[in-house]
């Protein structure tokens, strides 16, 4: 499902209210929230508002744990770390513990990050599917998701959770979960912002299936529901798909 908002500020709202529901919801029926955050610019104003009133207070944070689906191989407090983005729009403002906050680690090698975290999600599901309740992705201008980009061999990965990336033209490696733990998630919702996205949101929903160039289409949850909150300018090039202007998210899942 696509829903369009006619700005990015309305998506942002969209999405800290998606993740409030979906936290009471969740933490009502099970006592737990495990949310799978983003990185990148888009997630930051919904990140914001989960940070203040009125949505600081609608959450249920002593149940929340939050992840990240990929981060670059630096320490938190490098302006660059995913996490560290979150930690200062949200984090640092709400009463979670640091057990509750499940970072990728900054190891003494990528894949030592990487196999560090893929075991902190394997104790947290603790033998059972990592069926996430809530994973935020965002799409890169080349298809990429998470950090899973094109052609890389962790699109291939069958039986690790988390794998080292390396992105030669930043020379900068990265850490990401893979497509095979994504897709056991309970509700997925790609974040897609602004008109420099049109074309690959075009290409990645209504183009041709080509996973190995378009990762993001790697992303179809086993048995959890997909939707793409999109803006109004990302969305200008599509053509096929519904478009419910303006509804809100918690309105469309069954
Ligand atoms: O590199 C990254 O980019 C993607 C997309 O970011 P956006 O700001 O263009 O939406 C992001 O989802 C990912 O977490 C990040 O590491």
């Amino acid at each position: 499902m696509v829903i369009v908002y006619e700005e990015r500020e309305a998506l942002s709202h969209a999405a800290a209210r998606l993740f409030a529901d979906q936290a009471l919801q969740r933490a009502g029926e099970r006592g737990r929230f495990a949310a799978l955050l983003s990185g990148g610019e888009t997630p930051q104003e919904c990140f914001e508002l989960l940070g203040r009133e009125p949505l600081r207070s609608s959450v249920p944070w002593d149940a929340v744990h939050l992840f990240w689906g990929d981060e670059r191989w630096v320490p938190v407090s490098d302006p660059r770390s995913n996490q560290g983005m979150a930690r200062r729009a949200f984090i640092d403002q709400v009463p979670l513990s640091e057990e509750q906050v499940h970072g990728i680690p900054f190891a003494d090698s990528p894949r030592e990050s990487a196999a560090r975290y893929d075991r902190e999600l394997r104790g947290f599901f603790d033998g059972e599917a990592p069926r996430f309740d809530l994973v935020f992705l965002g799409l890169g201008p080349d298809g990429h998701t998470a950090s899973l980009f094109p052609g890389n061999a962790a699109l291939n990965e069958r039986n690790r959770w988390a794998c080292e990336v390396y992105r030669s033209e930043r020379e900068l490696y990265r850490v990401t979960v893979t497509a095979e733990l994504i897709n056991q998630a309970a509700l997925v919702a790609f974040l897609v912002a602004g008109r420099e996205k049109a074309e690959i949101l075009a290409r990645v929903l209504e183009g041709e299936r080509e996973l190995d160039e378009l990762p993001a289409q790697l992303v179809r949850p086993v048995q959890g529901k997909l939707l793409w909150l999109v803006d109004r300018e990302a969305a200008r090039l599509l053509s096929r798909h519904p478009v419910l202007d303006r509804s809100a998210p918690e309105k469309v899942i069954p």
